[in-house]
Protein backbone atom coordinates (compact mmCIF):
# COMPACT_ATOMS: atom_id res chain seq x y z
CA UNK A 1 0.00 0.00 0.00
CA UNK A 2 1.23 3.56 -0.32
CA UNK A 3 1.85 5.04 3.07
CA UNK A 4 0.76 8.51 3.14
CA UNK A 5 2.66 11.79 4.04
CA UNK A 6 1.60 12.15 7.89
CA UNK A 7 -0.84 15.44 7.85
CA UNK A 8 -1.23 14.87 4.19
CA UNK A 9 -4.48 15.47 2.94
CA UNK A 10 -7.13 14.25 0.25
CA UNK A 11 -8.04 11.03 -1.31
CA UNK A 12 -7.08 7.44 0.37
CA UNK A 13 -4.23 6.16 -1.28
CA UNK A 14 -4.59 3.14 -4.19
CA UNK A 15 -3.57 -0.47 -2.80
CA UNK A 16 -1.12 -1.49 -5.30
CA UNK A 17 -1.71 -5.19 -5.36
CA UNK A 18 -2.97 -5.41 -8.97
CA UNK A 19 0.03 -5.67 -11.60
CA UNK A 20 -1.40 -3.26 -13.63
CA UNK A 21 -0.83 -0.57 -10.54
CA UNK A 22 2.55 -2.06 -9.77
CA UNK A 23 3.48 -1.63 -13.34
CA UNK A 24 2.65 2.20 -13.49
CA UNK A 25 3.83 2.50 -9.73
CA UNK A 26 7.35 0.88 -10.50
CA UNK A 27 7.61 2.63 -14.10
CA UNK A 28 7.32 6.14 -12.45
CA UNK A 29 8.72 5.21 -9.06
CA UNK A 30 11.93 4.45 -11.31
CA UNK A 31 12.63 8.18 -11.72
CA UNK A 32 12.19 8.76 -7.59
CA UNK A 33 13.31 5.83 -5.93
CA UNK A 34 15.09 5.99 -2.60
CA UNK A 35 14.93 4.01 0.53
CA UNK A 36 13.60 3.13 3.72
CA UNK A 37 13.91 5.55 6.95
CA UNK A 38 13.51 3.24 9.34
CA UNK A 39 16.48 1.45 8.64
CA UNK A 40 18.63 4.93 7.73
CA UNK A 41 18.95 4.83 11.63
CA UNK A 42 21.70 2.26 12.26
CA UNK A 43 23.52 2.95 8.84
CA UNK A 44 26.76 4.27 10.79
CA UNK A 45 26.42 0.54 12.13
CA UNK A 46 27.20 -1.17 8.72
CA UNK A 47 29.36 0.23 6.05
CA UNK A 48 28.64 -3.58 4.81
CA UNK A 49 24.92 -3.97 4.90
CA UNK A 50 22.43 -1.35 4.84
CA UNK A 51 24.65 1.06 2.28
CA UNK A 52 23.90 -1.08 0.01
CA UNK A 53 20.31 -2.59 -0.14
CA UNK A 54 18.69 0.24 1.33
CA UNK A 55 20.55 3.68 0.32
CA UNK A 56 19.75 6.08 -1.65
CA UNK A 57 19.75 5.63 -5.67
CA UNK A 58 23.22 7.47 -5.69
CA UNK A 59 26.09 7.51 -8.28
CA UNK A 60 27.67 4.92 -6.15
CA UNK A 61 24.94 2.38 -5.98
CA UNK A 62 24.59 2.91 -9.72
CA UNK A 63 28.07 1.92 -10.17
CA UNK A 64 28.07 -1.02 -8.01
CA UNK A 65 24.93 -2.37 -9.93
CA UNK A 66 26.30 -2.20 -13.05
CA UNK A 67 29.40 -3.89 -11.85
CA UNK A 68 27.49 -6.57 -10.13
CA UNK A 69 25.08 -7.00 -13.24
CA UNK A 70 28.06 -7.10 -15.72
CA UNK A 71 30.98 -8.91 -13.69
CA UNK A 72 29.66 -10.70 -10.69
CA UNK A 73 26.14 -11.64 -11.96
CA UNK A 74 26.34 -11.69 -15.58
CA UNK A 75 25.69 -15.61 -17.59
CA UNK A 76 30.05 -16.00 -17.79
CA UNK A 77 29.99 -15.18 -14.60
CA UNK A 78 27.47 -17.99 -13.67
CA UNK A 79 28.93 -20.70 -15.88
CA UNK A 80 32.30 -19.81 -14.52
CA UNK A 81 30.87 -21.18 -11.05
CA UNK A 82 29.36 -24.23 -12.24
CA UNK A 83 31.92 -26.32 -11.09
CA UNK A 84 31.40 -24.79 -7.85
CA UNK A 85 27.78 -26.21 -8.05
CA UNK A 86 28.46 -29.38 -9.21
CA UNK A 87 30.80 -30.50 -6.50
CA UNK A 88 28.21 -28.87 -3.40
CA UNK A 89 25.39 -30.26 -5.23
CA UNK A 90 27.25 -33.24 -5.03
CA UNK A 91 28.09 -33.24 -1.47
CA UNK A 92 24.35 -32.82 -0.97
CA UNK A 93 23.44 -35.73 -2.68
CA UNK A 94 25.83 -37.88 -0.38
CA UNK A 95 24.37 -36.95 2.52
CA UNK A 96 20.68 -37.43 1.42
CA UNK A 97 21.90 -41.23 0.05
CA UNK A 98 22.77 -41.69 4.12
CA UNK A 99 19.39 -40.44 5.11
CA UNK A 100 18.07 -42.33 2.12
CA UNK A 101 19.27 -45.77 3.23
CA UNK A 102 18.57 -45.09 7.02
CA UNK A 103 14.89 -44.41 5.95
CA UNK A 104 15.58 -41.30 8.44
CA UNK A 105 13.49 -37.25 7.20
CA UNK A 106 16.30 -34.55 5.68
CA UNK A 107 15.43 -31.38 6.80
CA UNK A 108 15.40 -29.90 3.19
CA UNK A 109 14.76 -26.16 4.56
CA UNK A 110 18.52 -26.92 6.33
CA UNK A 111 20.09 -28.46 3.53
CA UNK A 112 18.88 -26.03 0.59
CA UNK A 113 20.29 -23.10 3.22
CA UNK A 114 23.38 -24.84 3.75
CA UNK A 115 23.98 -25.51 -0.16
CA UNK A 116 23.66 -21.64 -0.93
CA UNK A 117 25.40 -20.82 1.80
CA UNK A 118 28.67 -23.19 0.12
CA UNK A 119 27.95 -22.12 -2.96
CA UNK A 120 27.61 -18.21 -2.46
CA UNK A 121 30.31 -17.93 -0.30
CA UNK A 122 32.78 -20.24 -2.19
CA UNK A 123 31.63 -18.26 -5.54
CA UNK A 124 32.02 -14.72 -3.74
CA UNK A 125 34.97 -15.58 -1.28
CA UNK A 126 36.79 -18.35 -2.46
CA UNK A 127 36.84 -20.23 0.18
CA UNK A 128 34.12 -22.95 2.64
CA UNK A 129 32.84 -22.43 5.75
CA UNK A 130 33.38 -25.72 6.30
CA UNK A 131 35.56 -25.74 9.68
CA UNK A 132 36.11 -22.89 10.12
CA UNK A 133 34.48 -20.55 13.12
CA UNK A 134 31.52 -19.25 10.33
CA UNK A 135 30.11 -22.56 10.14
CA UNK A 136 26.34 -23.07 8.24
CA UNK A 137 24.40 -23.29 11.70
CA UNK A 138 25.98 -19.72 13.00
CA UNK A 139 25.25 -18.03 9.63
CA UNK A 140 22.10 -20.04 9.17
CA UNK A 141 21.19 -18.17 12.35
CA UNK A 142 22.75 -14.73 11.33
CA UNK A 143 20.68 -14.56 8.22
CA UNK A 144 17.43 -15.93 9.40
CA UNK A 145 17.59 -12.75 11.93
CA UNK A 146 18.77 -10.54 9.87
CA UNK A 147 16.10 -10.78 8.03
CA UNK A 148 13.17 -11.12 10.66
CA UNK A 149 14.86 -7.52 12.39
CA UNK A 150 15.52 -5.66 9.23
CA UNK A 151 12.28 -6.87 7.51
CA UNK A 152 9.68 -6.47 10.12
CA UNK A 153 7.87 -3.06 10.34
CA UNK A 154 8.65 -0.23 12.40
CA UNK A 155 6.91 2.46 13.93
CA UNK A 156 9.34 4.72 12.43
CA UNK A 157 7.75 4.00 9.21
CA UNK A 158 4.96 5.15 9.60
CA UNK A 159 5.92 7.89 12.24
CA UNK A 160 9.31 9.56 10.77
CA UNK A 161 9.45 12.08 13.76
CA UNK A 162 9.19 10.30 16.92
CA UNK A 163 8.25 6.26 15.88
CA UNK A 164 12.08 5.74 16.89
CA UNK A 165 10.67 6.37 20.41
CA UNK A 166 8.61 3.11 20.36
CA UNK A 167 10.92 1.36 18.36
CA UNK A 168 13.31 1.90 21.52
CA UNK A 169 10.72 0.90 23.77
CA UNK A 170 9.73 -2.24 21.91
CA UNK A 171 13.14 -3.47 21.48
CA UNK A 172 12.76 -3.24 18.13
CA UNK A 173 15.78 -1.00 17.37
CA UNK A 174 18.23 -2.57 19.63
CA UNK A 175 17.46 -6.22 18.01
CA UNK A 176 18.20 -4.12 14.92
CA UNK A 177 21.60 -2.76 15.94
CA UNK A 178 22.39 -6.07 17.17
CA UNK A 179 21.77 -7.83 14.00
CA UNK A 180 23.55 -5.24 12.13
CA UNK A 181 26.23 -5.57 14.32
CA UNK A 182 27.03 -9.52 14.20
CA UNK A 183 26.54 -8.82 10.11
CA UNK A 184 29.53 -6.81 9.96
CA UNK A 185 31.74 -8.73 12.29
CA UNK A 186 31.14 -11.55 9.90
CA UNK A 187 31.85 -9.38 6.74
CA UNK A 188 34.71 -8.83 8.78
CA UNK A 189 36.07 -12.38 9.21
CA UNK A 190 34.83 -13.30 5.65
CA UNK A 191 37.21 -10.88 4.71
CA UNK A 192 40.02 -11.72 6.79
CA UNK A 193 39.69 -15.45 6.08
CA UNK A 194 39.79 -14.07 2.65
CA UNK A 195 43.27 -12.09 3.09
CA UNK A 196 44.97 -15.25 4.05
CA UNK A 197 43.04 -18.05 1.74
CA UNK A 198 45.23 -19.53 -1.03
CA UNK A 199 43.37 -18.91 -4.20
CA UNK A 200 46.01 -19.56 -7.43
CA UNK A 201 44.97 -16.67 -8.83
CA UNK A 202 41.52 -17.01 -9.44
CA UNK A 203 39.63 -13.89 -9.08
CA UNK A 204 36.38 -14.14 -7.03
CA UNK A 205 33.51 -12.15 -5.83
CA UNK A 206 35.89 -10.41 -2.99
CA UNK A 207 38.53 -9.33 -5.63
CA UNK A 208 35.99 -7.74 -7.43
CA UNK A 209 33.76 -5.96 -5.19
CA UNK A 210 37.39 -4.77 -3.61
CA UNK A 211 38.20 -3.06 -6.58
CA UNK A 212 35.68 -0.46 -5.44
CA UNK A 213 36.17 2.08 -2.96
CA UNK A 214 34.84 -0.24 -0.43
CA UNK A 215 33.69 -4.07 0.00
CA UNK A 216 30.15 -4.75 0.07
CA UNK A 217 29.28 -8.00 0.50
CA UNK A 218 25.22 -7.83 1.16
CA UNK A 219 24.38 -9.57 -2.19
CA UNK A 220 25.03 -12.03 -0.15
CA UNK A 221 22.67 -12.19 1.93
CA UNK A 222 19.50 -11.50 -0.85
CA UNK A 223 21.32 -14.54 -2.87
CA UNK A 224 21.59 -16.91 -0.03
CA UNK A 225 18.05 -17.12 1.69
CA UNK A 226 15.68 -16.27 -1.54
CA UNK A 227 17.23 -19.39 -3.74
CA UNK A 228 16.66 -21.72 -0.48
CA UNK A 229 13.62 -20.39 0.17
CA UNK A 230 12.15 -20.89 -3.10
CA UNK A 231 13.78 -24.59 -3.64
CA UNK A 232 11.95 -25.31 -0.19
CA UNK A 233 8.57 -23.77 -1.09
CA UNK A 234 8.99 -25.79 -4.72
CA UNK A 235 9.65 -29.07 -2.69
CA UNK A 236 6.45 -28.52 -0.29
CA UNK A 237 4.11 -27.85 -3.19
CA UNK A 238 5.24 -30.83 -5.63
CA UNK A 239 4.52 -32.86 -1.87
CA UNK A 240 1.36 -31.34 -2.06
CA UNK A 241 0.89 -32.27 -5.55
CA UNK A 242 1.85 -36.00 -6.90
CA UNK A 243 0.51 -35.43 -10.02
CA UNK A 244 3.17 -32.26 -10.33
CA UNK A 245 5.81 -34.51 -8.97
CA UNK A 246 5.74 -37.31 -11.11
CA UNK A 247 5.25 -35.05 -14.11
CA UNK A 248 8.75 -33.56 -13.01
CA UNK A 249 10.38 -36.22 -12.23
CA UNK A 250 9.40 -38.05 -15.80
CA UNK A 251 10.41 -35.02 -17.60
CA UNK A 252 14.34 -34.97 -15.94
CA UNK A 253 14.26 -38.17 -15.83
CA UNK A 254 13.64 -38.71 -19.69
CA UNK A 255 15.95 -35.88 -20.43
CA UNK A 256 18.83 -37.57 -18.34
CA UNK A 257 18.25 -41.27 -19.86
CA UNK A 258 21.67 -43.08 -19.16
CA UNK A 259 23.59 -39.79 -18.30
CA UNK A 260 23.85 -39.34 -14.21
CA UNK A 261 25.28 -36.06 -14.32
CA UNK A 262 23.00 -33.40 -14.86
CA UNK A 263 24.31 -30.53 -17.00
CA UNK A 264 22.99 -26.60 -18.08
CA UNK A 265 22.67 -28.06 -21.16
CA UNK A 266 20.02 -30.55 -19.66
CA UNK A 267 18.50 -27.88 -17.87
CA UNK A 268 17.70 -25.77 -20.67
CA UNK A 269 15.30 -28.98 -21.79
CA UNK A 270 13.33 -28.69 -18.32
CA UNK A 271 10.17 -26.77 -19.82
CA UNK A 272 8.22 -28.27 -16.89
CA UNK A 273 10.38 -28.17 -13.87
CA UNK A 274 10.43 -24.32 -15.15
CA UNK A 275 6.96 -23.94 -15.23
CA UNK A 276 7.23 -25.87 -11.53
CA UNK A 277 9.74 -22.86 -10.41
CA UNK A 278 7.43 -20.16 -12.23
CA UNK A 279 4.16 -21.30 -10.27
CA UNK A 280 6.35 -21.56 -6.77
CA UNK A 281 7.33 -18.16 -7.13
CA UNK A 282 3.71 -16.90 -8.03
CA UNK A 283 2.17 -18.55 -4.70
CA UNK A 284 5.38 -18.13 -2.74
CA UNK A 285 7.44 -15.05 -4.09
CA UNK A 286 10.26 -14.84 -1.29
CA UNK A 287 10.75 -11.17 -0.97
CA UNK A 288 6.40 -10.23 -1.35
CA UNK A 289 6.71 -6.73 -1.06
CA UNK A 290 9.97 -6.27 -2.99
CA UNK A 291 12.63 -3.48 -1.82
CA UNK A 292 10.62 -0.51 -0.22
CA UNK A 293 11.14 2.51 -1.78
CA UNK A 294 10.07 6.27 -1.12
CA UNK A 295 8.83 8.62 -3.42
CA UNK A 296 11.27 11.48 -3.93
CA UNK A 297 8.81 13.70 -6.64
CA UNK A 298 4.90 14.11 -6.84
CA UNK A 299 3.75 12.06 -9.24
CA UNK A 300 -0.11 10.77 -10.31
CA UNK A 301 -1.59 7.05 -10.23
CA UNK A 302 -4.84 5.98 -10.98
CA UNK A 303 -6.02 9.36 -10.41
CA UNK A 304 -4.04 9.89 -7.07
CA UNK A 305 -1.44 12.39 -6.03
CA UNK A 306 1.29 10.23 -4.61
CA UNK A 307 3.29 13.22 -2.76
CA UNK A 308 7.29 13.43 -1.80
CA UNK A 309 8.10 10.89 1.33
CA UNK A 310 5.75 8.38 0.50
CA UNK A 311 6.88 5.31 1.14
CA UNK A 312 5.72 2.57 -1.80
CA UNK A 313 5.08 -1.38 -1.20
CA UNK A 314 4.76 -3.35 -4.07
CA UNK A 315 2.61 -5.78 -2.97
CA UNK A 316 3.94 -9.35 -5.47
CA UNK A 317 2.19 -11.74 -2.83
CA UNK A 318 -0.84 -10.40 -3.73
CA UNK A 319 -0.08 -9.35 -7.37
CA UNK A 320 0.92 -13.43 -7.48
CA UNK A 321 -2.93 -14.15 -6.40
CA UNK A 322 -5.22 -12.12 -7.66
CA UNK A 323 -8.04 -13.59 -8.85
CA UNK A 324 -8.59 -10.84 -11.58
CA UNK A 325 -5.10 -12.08 -13.42
CA UNK A 326 -4.90 -15.78 -12.10
CA UNK A 327 -7.54 -18.43 -12.63
CA UNK A 328 -7.60 -20.50 -9.53
CA UNK A 329 -5.26 -18.23 -7.60
CA UNK A 330 -4.62 -20.61 -4.73
CA UNK A 331 -4.00 -23.97 -6.81
CA UNK A 332 -0.70 -24.87 -8.13
CA UNK A 333 -1.05 -25.48 -11.71
CA UNK A 334 2.22 -25.47 -12.96
CA UNK A 335 0.98 -25.91 -16.78
CA UNK A 336 -0.96 -22.36 -16.03
CA UNK A 337 2.39 -21.08 -17.92
CA UNK A 338 2.42 -23.78 -20.50
CA UNK A 339 -0.01 -21.59 -23.22
CA UNK A 340 1.28 -17.91 -22.48
CA UNK A 341 4.79 -16.44 -22.51
CA UNK A 342 4.73 -14.50 -18.83
CA UNK A 343 8.37 -15.19 -17.39
CA UNK A 344 9.63 -13.82 -14.09
CA UNK A 345 12.42 -10.96 -15.69
CA UNK A 346 10.11 -8.58 -14.44
CA UNK A 347 8.59 -7.46 -17.71
CA UNK A 348 5.09 -8.94 -16.81
CA UNK A 349 3.88 -7.54 -13.72
CA UNK A 350 1.87 -10.39 -12.55
CA UNK A 351 4.50 -12.12 -11.77
CA UNK A 352 7.23 -10.06 -9.67
CA UNK A 353 9.32 -12.80 -8.39
CA UNK A 354 12.97 -10.33 -8.73
CA UNK A 355 11.10 -7.33 -8.61
CA UNK A 356 11.39 -4.53 -11.37
CA UNK A 357 12.72 -1.01 -12.87
CA UNK A 358 15.95 0.20 -11.65
CA UNK A 359 16.02 -1.63 -8.42
CA UNK A 360 15.37 -5.27 -10.24
CA UNK A 361 17.33 -8.27 -8.24
CA UNK A 362 20.43 -8.17 -10.35
CA UNK A 363 21.18 -11.73 -8.91
CA UNK A 364 18.33 -13.14 -11.50
CA UNK A 365 20.11 -15.07 -13.50
CA UNK A 366 22.14 -16.83 -10.99
CA UNK A 367 19.16 -17.48 -8.47
CA UNK A 368 16.97 -18.86 -11.34
CA UNK A 369 20.11 -21.29 -12.32
CA UNK A 370 20.79 -22.23 -8.62
CA UNK A 371 17.13 -22.93 -7.89
CA UNK A 372 16.95 -24.88 -10.98
CA UNK A 373 19.83 -26.96 -10.74
CA UNK A 374 19.01 -27.59 -6.80
CA UNK A 375 15.61 -28.86 -7.82
CA UNK A 376 16.57 -30.74 -10.81
CA UNK A 377 19.46 -32.61 -8.74
CA UNK A 378 17.05 -33.77 -5.68
CA UNK A 379 14.27 -34.58 -7.98
CA UNK A 380 16.18 -36.71 -10.58
CA UNK A 381 17.99 -38.62 -7.96
CA UNK A 382 15.50 -39.37 -5.14
CA UNK A 383 11.93 -40.36 -4.66
CA UNK A 384 10.45 -38.38 -1.45
CA UNK A 385 7.93 -39.47 0.89
CA UNK A 386 5.88 -37.44 4.06
CA UNK A 387 7.67 -38.56 7.47
CA UNK A 388 5.98 -41.66 9.06
CA UNK A 389 2.40 -41.16 9.93
CA UNK A 390 2.46 -38.12 8.04
CA UNK A 391 -0.50 -36.81 5.55
CA UNK A 392 -0.13 -34.28 2.75
CA UNK A 393 -3.13 -32.69 5.21
CA UNK A 394 -0.92 -32.33 8.19
CA UNK A 395 1.74 -30.46 5.96
CA UNK A 396 2.17 -26.97 7.51
CA UNK A 397 2.47 -24.14 4.66
CA UNK A 398 2.37 -21.59 7.20
CA UNK A 399 4.87 -18.35 6.43
CA UNK A 400 7.55 -17.29 8.83
CA UNK A 401 7.40 -13.10 8.93
CA UNK A 402 10.47 -10.96 7.28
CA UNK A 403 11.63 -8.81 5.02
CA UNK A 404 11.38 -12.73 2.55
CA UNK A 405 9.22 -15.05 3.22
CA UNK A 406 10.38 -18.89 3.98
CA UNK A 407 8.22 -21.42 5.27
CA UNK A 408 7.52 -21.15 9.10
CA UNK A 409 8.73 -24.55 10.00
CA UNK A 410 11.31 -26.56 8.41
CA UNK A 411 10.36 -28.91 5.49
CA UNK A 412 11.53 -32.69 6.43
CA UNK A 413 10.99 -35.03 3.84
CA UNK A 414 12.05 -38.90 3.17
CA UNK A 415 14.36 -39.25 0.43
CA UNK A 416 13.98 -42.99 -1.09
CA UNK A 417 17.17 -43.21 -3.67
CA UNK A 418 15.91 -43.86 -7.45
C1 LIG B 1 15.48 -17.05 -6.39
C2 LIG B 1 16.39 -16.17 -6.14
C3 LIG B 1 16.17 -14.70 -5.89
C4 LIG B 1 15.00 -13.98 -5.75
C5 LIG B 1 13.57 -14.49 -5.80
C6 LIG B 1 15.37 -12.58 -5.55
C7 LIG B 1 14.46 -11.55 -5.36
C8 LIG B 1 14.82 -10.22 -5.22
C9 LIG B 1 13.88 -9.13 -5.12
C10 LIG B 1 12.35 -9.25 -5.16
C11 LIG B 1 14.58 -7.99 -5.00
C12 LIG B 1 13.99 -6.57 -4.90
C13 LIG B 1 13.72 -6.05 -6.31
C14 LIG B 1 12.78 -4.85 -6.37
O1 LIG B 1 12.40 -4.32 -5.31
O2 LIG B 1 12.41 -4.44 -7.49
C15 LIG B 1 15.99 -8.34 -5.00
C16 LIG B 1 17.02 -7.45 -4.86
C17 LIG B 1 18.35 -7.83 -4.86
N1 LIG B 1 18.87 -9.09 -5.09
FE1 LIG B 1 17.84 -10.76 -5.41
N2 LIG B 1 16.74 -12.50 -5.57
C18 LIG B 1 17.26 -13.75 -5.78
C19 LIG B 1 18.60 -14.09 -5.91
C20 LIG B 1 19.64 -13.22 -5.82
C21 LIG B 1 21.02 -13.55 -6.01
C22 LIG B 1 21.52 -14.95 -6.38
C23 LIG B 1 21.73 -12.41 -5.81
C24 LIG B 1 23.21 -12.19 -5.87
C25 LIG B 1 24.12 -13.08 -6.14
C26 LIG B 1 20.80 -11.34 -5.50
C27 LIG B 1 21.14 -10.04 -5.22
C28 LIG B 1 20.23 -9.02 -5.02
C29 LIG B 1 20.61 -7.63 -4.75
C30 LIG B 1 22.03 -7.08 -4.62
C31 LIG B 1 19.42 -6.89 -4.64
C32 LIG B 1 19.27 -5.39 -4.32
C33 LIG B 1 19.05 -4.60 -5.62
C34 LIG B 1 18.76 -3.12 -5.35
O3 LIG B 1 18.36 -2.77 -4.25
O4 LIG B 1 18.92 -2.32 -6.31
N3 LIG B 1 19.53 -11.87 -5.52
N4 LIG B 1 16.11 -9.72 -5.15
Amino acid sequence: AFKRKKQQRGPPSPPVSSSETAKQALKIHDLHCCSRPSLAGPRELSYNYLDIVFSPYDDYWKELRRMCVQELFSAKRVHLIQPIKDEEVKKLIDTVKESASQGSPVNLSEKFLALNVSVICKAAFGLSFQGTVLNNDSFDKLIREAFLFLGSFSASDFFPNGGWIIDRLTGLQGRREKSVRDLDAFYEQMFDLHKHENKDGVEDFVDLLLRLEKGETNVLLGAISTSAITMTWAMAELMRNPRAMKKVQSEIRNQMGNKSVITLDDIEQLHYLKMVIKETWRLHTPAPLLVPREVMSEFEINGYMIQPKTLLYVNAWAIGRDPETWKDPEMFLPERFMDNNIDAKGQNFELLPFGSGRRICPGMYMGTTMVEFGLANMLFQFDWKLPEGMKVEDMDMEESPGLTVGMKNDLLLVPVKY
